[in-house]
């Protein structure tokens, strides 16, 4: 589930200037979603998130480990110091996940963003134009500017989560543009998780809008998944509106459309926000051309897709927690160390710091801290960093591993109970059904062992003890196993993984489950058993 950077990387808000340290200021970006959380929602109210990217390796294992240079109480103190700056007059960091039904033009409507924005020169989209144009795919230059790879400019779709970072008058945001093809969804799961707000991109083509939203449409399940990954805000922009002649009947019917799903997902209507754009020709993404945009400025006054990306609410972070990173993506280089990329779940992290990686049993030594490319001495909770290691050799280091000081582990889990909410499945969860476990990066084989009860969703209250079934739209306190996934001579043994109880760490309890490549319910973890 590897995760690249598409020209760019993590956006953080770079703010202020620590008095010792290599060369700047961490950002302190984004960890806990600041959100109302009612009923049912509440439960399932999670933040997410970790972020990475490729990164060259420049640590060896040999070299002498660094110092730290800075008590704990005294980052923290310069962390709180910072925080409180950037809400006052900086740009405030937050990450977007870009999501949507395959084709709605996702990576077409950021590869123009960007350009307007001046992050995509002119050369490079002259580049991508003749590239793309070359291969007969000219309808997805401006998607070129996000999706990198051969083979996903080969085949029009993107594959994995493509990172950039842009700027708005007011915030910092780091995109994570997710793939739209249902096989992707591990991917964009991975995305998801390391998310602030989401940006829903449809297509208001006639009968397009319709099969994304129908069931078995991206459009639905994305929304689901990052609801249930703790994503608060989405901004929906109603895509090709130039099909359609810019249509305000279309756009009003695919609006009132979307709305009472939004809710019923667990999006607030203050927190949902929708545009109507045309991608390819960069209309009303930061403004309406008087040529190019006169038809839709003729009905349409409001915000442009920018104006909305200017106000979405930051969410709080949690630096006094311990620290936690979910691995997202490993860069190794033979006989040198090894670079991470996650998102902080928690405290703070300086060069020089010892980690654990669990599970295992080994620790790693910092050597540097990239946010956005540049090295600092320190990072808080929220950011999306690299984490470049020594005194470790990469062998022991996987993607959905977590980070954590020697000092507070996290603690590994093989049996834990789980509030669920069940998706519209078709096939009901029984005591004992095969289901893949997601856990930010990480996917394990797992069993639902235990119907513990079933819940009203609007009080919270337990209604049945172990329920023989479990059925579409349930909330429910189930017991999940992991199943044996290594073989030991002819023993078959279960590693735990590195989960938190919801009510310790948010960005740590959250859990989705799938079956089939169908993702069939969310939830949060309650306790480890085990
Ligand atoms: N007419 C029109 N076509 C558009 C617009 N935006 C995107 N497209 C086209 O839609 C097609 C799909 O665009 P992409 O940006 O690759 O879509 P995507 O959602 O990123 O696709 P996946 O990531 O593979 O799910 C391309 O041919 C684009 O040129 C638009 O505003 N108007």
């Amino acid at each position: 589930m590897a995760q690249r950077s598409a020209t760019s990387s993590r956006a953080s808000t770079p703010v202020g200037s620590p008095a010792k340290g290599p060369k700047k200021a961490p950002s302190v970006g984004t960890s806990t979603p600041l959100r109302k959380a009612s009923n049912d929602q509440q439960n399932l109210d999670m933040a997410g998130l970790n972020l990475n990217e490729n990164v060259d390796v420049s640590s060896t294992i040999a070299e002498e480990p660094p110092k730290m240079i800075l008590a704990r109480d005294k980052v923290l103190e310069e962390a709180k110091r910072l925080l409180d700056a950037e809400s006052a007059n900086g740009k405030k960091g937050i990450s977007l996940v870009v999501i949507g039904h395959v084709d709605a033009g996702k990576s077409t409507l950021m590869g123009r963003l960007l350009y307007e924005l001046g992050k995509l020169d002119e050369k490079t989209r002259r580049a991508n134009e003749r590239g793309s144009d070359k291969i007969g795919k000219s309808s997805f230059s401006w998607a070129w500017g996000l999706d990198g790879t051969v083979e996903e400019r080969e085949r029009g779709i993107t594959m994995d989560v493509a990172l950039q970072s842009l700027e708005t008058p007011h915030r910092q945001i780091t995109i994570l543009d997710a793939p739209g093809h249902k096989d992707f969804i591990p991917n964009m799961i991975s995305g998801a998780s390391q998310a602030d707000c989401a940006l829903l991109v449809v297509d208001a083509t006639t009968g397009e809008f319709e099969s994304g939203f129908q069931k078995g449409g991206q459009t639905r399940e994305h929304l689901l998944l990052v609801r249930s990954l703790g994503v608060a805000q989405v901004i929906v922009a109603v895509n090709k509106l130039d099909q359609v002649e810019w249509s305000r009947a279309r756009y009003e019917e695919i609006c009132e459309e979307l709305r009472p799903f939004l809710i019923q997902s667990g999006f607030q209507p203050s927190k949902t926000k929708f545009v109507p754009v045309g991608a390819v020709q960069g209309i009303n993404l930061v403004g309406r051309d008087k040529v190019l945009g006169a038809q839709l400025s003729e009905w349409y006054k409001g915000p442009t897709l920018v104006d909305l990306l200017d106000v979405l609410v930051p969410p709080a972070r949690d630096i006094i927690s311990p620290l936690r990173v979910p691995i997202s993506n490993i860069s190794k280089r033979q006989n040198l160390g090894a670079s991470v990329s996650g998102r902080l779940c928690g405290g703070v992290v300086q060069v020089g710091e010892k980690l654990r990686v669990l599970p295992g049993d080994e620790t790693a030594i910092v050597k540097g801290i990239d946010i956005e490319d540049q090295s600092v001495p320190w990072a808080a909770s929220g950011s999306n960093v690299v984490l470049h290691l020594t005194a470790i050799d990469p062998v022991h280091l996987h993607t959905g591993s977590v980070l954590c000081p020697p000092t507070d582990l996290v603690p590994l889990a093989v049996v834990f109970t789980a509030r669920i909410i069940v998706f519209d499945i078709q096939v009901p969860i029984t005591a004992g059904t095969s289901v893949e476990l997601y856990h930010h990066s990480r996917d394990v084989p797992a069993t639902t062992s235990k119907l513990i009860t079933t819940i009203d969703r609007a009080t919270g209250k337990a209604i049945k003890s172990n329920p023989r079934v479990l059925t579409k739209n349930t909330s429910a306190e189930v017991e999940i196993t992991l199943r044996g996934t290594k073989v030991s001579g002819s023993t078959m043994t279960t590693r735990g993984i590195a989960i938190e109880p919801f009510a310790v760490n948010k960005d740590m309890g959250r859990i989705l489950i799938r079956r089939g490549g169908e993702t069939i319910a969310a939830g949060v973890v309650l306790e480890i058993i085990g």
